[in-house]
């Protein structure tokens, strides 16, 4: 199993580079994990609490859940993969079942930070966009998708989004294989990466 870890700060386009991925490679051959299944259970707590919650911080993360997952993927076995809603911030009852398959994408803000998992990528992508580009996407999202009002939007970005950035994030950036540009309305280019998979596929089958 070929994995491949894709990061970069909130709004870079990660999930859009993956689609993109995902979508010039046969679906037998490909899954896909993300960080975000792997936010902590915080279903003890009140709407309040959650609401006050460093969510980009490392320890906001199950990451030893996560790399057990993985490490049961590359051995051939299904996972169930916990749900996660940004609405209620928290983690849902039902799970996702995901397969093993020849290509696994890992996406997520932090999956560089720990060394146990940087160190299971075959390749490193690191998706860059200009912060404010990115600001304004993430803006977009929050208000349209997550749930949240433009205050609390404004205030996580200045008090948790940005000093996280700064020291968990942007320091990973040089352990990452390639820079992949992602700027306004200029879609990353990654079809050097699926000609790429899709040799790696042909010449070694699709699980
Ligand atoms: N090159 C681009 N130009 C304009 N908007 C983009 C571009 N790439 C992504 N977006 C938009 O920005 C938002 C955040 O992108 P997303 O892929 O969800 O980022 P991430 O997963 O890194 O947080 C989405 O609404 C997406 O459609
Ligand atoms: N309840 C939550 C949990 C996380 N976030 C934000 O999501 C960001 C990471 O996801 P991306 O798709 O943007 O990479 C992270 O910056 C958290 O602040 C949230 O808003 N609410």
């Amino acid at each position: 199993m070929l994995i491949i870890g894709v990061s970069g700060g909130t709004g870079c386009g990660k999930t859009t580079v993956v689609d993109q991925l995902v979508a010039d490679l046969p679906k037998e051959a490909v899954s896909v994990l993300s960080q975000d299944f792997y936010y902590k259970d915080l279903g003890h707590m009140s709407r309040e609490e959650r609401s006050r919650v460093n969510f980009d911080h490392p320890d906001s993360i199950d990451f030893d859940l996560m790399l057990s997952q993985i490490k049961e993927l590359q051995a051939g076995k299904g996972i169930d993969c916990p749900c996660y809603s940004f609405v209620e911030e928290t983690r849902l009852a039902e799970t996702l079942r995901i397969e093993p398959k020849a290509i696994l994408i890992v996406e997520g803000i932090l999956v560089f930070h720990p060394p146990a998992l940087r160190d299971l990528f075959n390749l490193k992508l690191f998706i860059e966009a200009d912060t404010d580009e990115r600001l304004l996407r993430r803006m977009r999202r929050d208000l349209s998708e997550r749930g949240h009002d433009l205050d609390k939007s404004i205030q996580r970005y200045r008090e948790v989004v940005k000093p996280m950035y700064d020291a968990f994030v942007a320091p990973t950036r040089s352990c990452a294989d390639f820079i992949v540009p992602n700027y306004d309305h200029k879609p990353a280019n990654t079809r050097w990466l699926s000609r790429m998979l899709q040799s790696e596929i042909q010449q070694h089958g699709v699980s």
